[in-house]
């Protein structure tokens, strides 16, 4: 079982201002833990870093500072090569992320091969086959040698899934897993999110605009804004007792929270006056100065946020 506990993590890109060049901070002093069996949802608009976050925790990008420690259950950190095996990520577009000129086995065996998971072609193969029968991809034999292009996008997203989970995998990162796909196949690759996260007690960072989902799918939601978390909490408490203005935009704007596919509106909506450097955090009842959380954060409590969490 593996967990993580991300702590104060800033990332600043360099963007061009004119003839000027600035740093542009995408992610501040984010803090927050990902444990076995438990998902975390975070939530915001476009541009509000969601991605980022992700990108950081997968290692495609590296950190301005502040620190991601994963561990496994005894403690050990969970470094280099492990690092890649056991954090995966399952991307947004499925048209994207698989390469059409290879087979669904390719796609699904590289991961296998490349972490030392099977030895042997007829090991590979039978590994293939049982992570396609996991995914709901059947008959196994006849999916793994499809291409992508022969595949819906919800199939697609299946081997995607299959892939991630197939080194072993301990924590998901799932950035907008379901965005891509018609609104009646959400539900059921989310359902198969959550049950392969209860037989492998992953522990998964779910990335979406989706209100209603995040309240379905996740035990804790991070709400985020320009950057910074603004709320945070048990999911229901979140999204039913909304504190932050910034947090009460997204739940107007989001049609009905019940209802699956219930996405924030993208329009433009009036920002002026919301302030991203306080959060309201469910768990305390309480509103907290950025500055102050981060600087409690630098001195992490497992124990008490694991408990918090479990409450
Ligand atoms: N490589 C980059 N170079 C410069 N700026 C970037 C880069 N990647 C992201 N940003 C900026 O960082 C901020 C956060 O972007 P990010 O993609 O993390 O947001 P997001 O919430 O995931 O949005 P979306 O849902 O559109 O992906 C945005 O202002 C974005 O323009």
């Amino acid at each position: 079982m593996t967990s993580v506990d991300v702590t104060n993590l800033v990332k600043d890109y360099g963007i061009r201002d004119g003839l000027r060049r600035r740093d542009l901070r995408a992610v501040d002093r984010v803090s927050f833990s990902l444990l076995p069996r438990r998902t975390v949802a975070l939530v915001g608009e476009s541009g509000s870093g969601k991605s980022t976050i992700a990108k950081l925790l997968t290692r495609l990008e590296k950190p301005t500072s502040g620190r991601i420690d994963v561990r496994l259950g005894d403690g050990t950190p969970v470094v280099g090569s492990l690092y890649r095996r056991h954090v995966q990520m399952v991307f947004q577009d499925p048209f994207a992320s698989l390469n059409p000129f290879h087979s669904v086995e390719h796609h699904v065996a590289r991961p296998l091969r490349i972490h030392g998971r099977t030895r042997g072609a007829a090991a590979t193969h039978e590994r293939v086959l049982e992570m396609l029968r996991r995914v709901n991809l059947t008959p196994a034999e006849h999916m793994a040698a499809r291409r992508p292009h022969e595949l819906s996008g919800g199939q697609r997203q299946r081997v995607a899934i299959a892939r991630a989970l197939a080194p072993g995998a301990q924590v998901l990162v799932a950035d907008e897993p379901v965005s891509m796909l018609d609104v009646s196949i959400r539900l059921g690759v989310l359902n198969l999110l959550a049950r392969l996260q209860r037989e492998d007690d992953l522990a998964v960072l779910y990335i979406t605009h989706d209100l209603a989902t995040a309240r379905h799918f996740s035990d804790e939601i991070l709400v985020l804004y320009r950057g910074r978390v603004v709320e945070r909490g048990p999911a229901d408490a979140v999204i039913l007792d909304p504190h932050h203005d910034y947090t009460k935009l997204l739940a107007q704007a989001a049609p009905d929270p019940e209802r699956v596919g219930g996405v924030i509106a993208s329009s433009p909506v009036d920002r002026s006056g919301i302030d991203n450097s306080v959060c309201f955090d469910h768990h305390t009842g309480q509103w907290e100065h950025i500055d102050d959380v981060a600087a409690r954060a630098g001195v992490p409590d497992r124990h008490a946020t694991e408990k918090r969490i479990a409450s």
